[in-house]
């Protein structure tokens, strides 16, 4: 069975994923991969460099994503322009990764945690979707939290994402968390009941 799991950042879907991931879940990671496919040496980053230009590589030919994140999240058709160039590549990896684990073992739950699922119009290659919900004031706290943002950073890239409340409104299931870890945890136990269920 594949899930999408999905929700704005910093709500909480890294958490979650390890959750489900300590239940048996198998797990694709929509960042990582995103990141893999511009590691240095990759072939993306020549078309990244063409597009944007040879000062967004570091010396080492990594990807300045510092850099990047400056300039594209505020900069709506900067950021199309970015994601026309990964996105094909990541969504093939995302289909690789998923059929493998599918392949592994038939009856396994496969989720796969990717940030964009709704502004990319992936809904339909899952089962059911999973939306991990915080309010956005929640959010946009535990994101400046966490990676050191100024609000004006936060707000940027808060604003480059559909709203959560839309995301939670579409959703086939919701994880709220927005309380303590146990009560996430009871929460994503409660999901797996009902999948498995089904
Ligand atoms: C712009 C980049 C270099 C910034 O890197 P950085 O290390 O600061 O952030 P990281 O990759 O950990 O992303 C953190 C979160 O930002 C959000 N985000 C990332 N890219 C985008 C985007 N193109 N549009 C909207 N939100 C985005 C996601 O919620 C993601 O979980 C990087 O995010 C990137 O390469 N983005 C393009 C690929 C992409 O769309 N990735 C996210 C979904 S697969
Ligand atoms: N229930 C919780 N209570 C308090 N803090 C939490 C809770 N859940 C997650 N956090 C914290 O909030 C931050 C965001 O969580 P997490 O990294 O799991 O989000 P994410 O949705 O995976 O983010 P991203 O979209 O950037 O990948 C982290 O610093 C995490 O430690």
């Amino acid at each position: 069975m594949r899930i999408g799991l999905t929700g704005g950042i910093a709500t909480g879907k890294s958490t979650v994923s390890r959750l489900l991931e300590a239940e048996g879940v198998r797990i694709v990671d929509a960042d990582v991969i995103a990141r893999n496919v511009m590691n240095p040496g990759q072939p993306l980053l020549e078309a990244v460099a063409k597009r944007f230009g040879p000062e967004f590589l570091l010396p080492e030919g990594g990807l300045d994503r510092r850099r990047m994140a400056e300039h594209i999240f505020n900069r709506p058709e900067e950021r199309e322009a970015l994601n026309a160039i990964v996105h094909p590549a990541i969504r093939a990896e995302i289909r690789r990764q998923v059929e493998a684990w599918e392949a592994a073992s038939p009856n396994v739950i496969v989720a796969a945690d990717i940030p964009l699922l709704y502004e990319s119009g992936l809904e339909e290659l899952y089962e059911k979707i999973v939306v991990v919900y915080v309010p956005q004031e929640v959010q946009r706290s535990r994101l400046m939290l966490r990676d050191k943002l100024s609000p004006e950073q936060a707000d940027s890239r808060l604003n480059s994402q559909l709203d959560i409340e839309e995301k939670k409104h579409r959703a086939d299931y919701v994880i709220d968390n927005s309380g303590s870890m146990e009560d996430t945890k009871r929460q994503v136990e409660e999901l797996l009941e009902k999948l498995r269920s089904r």
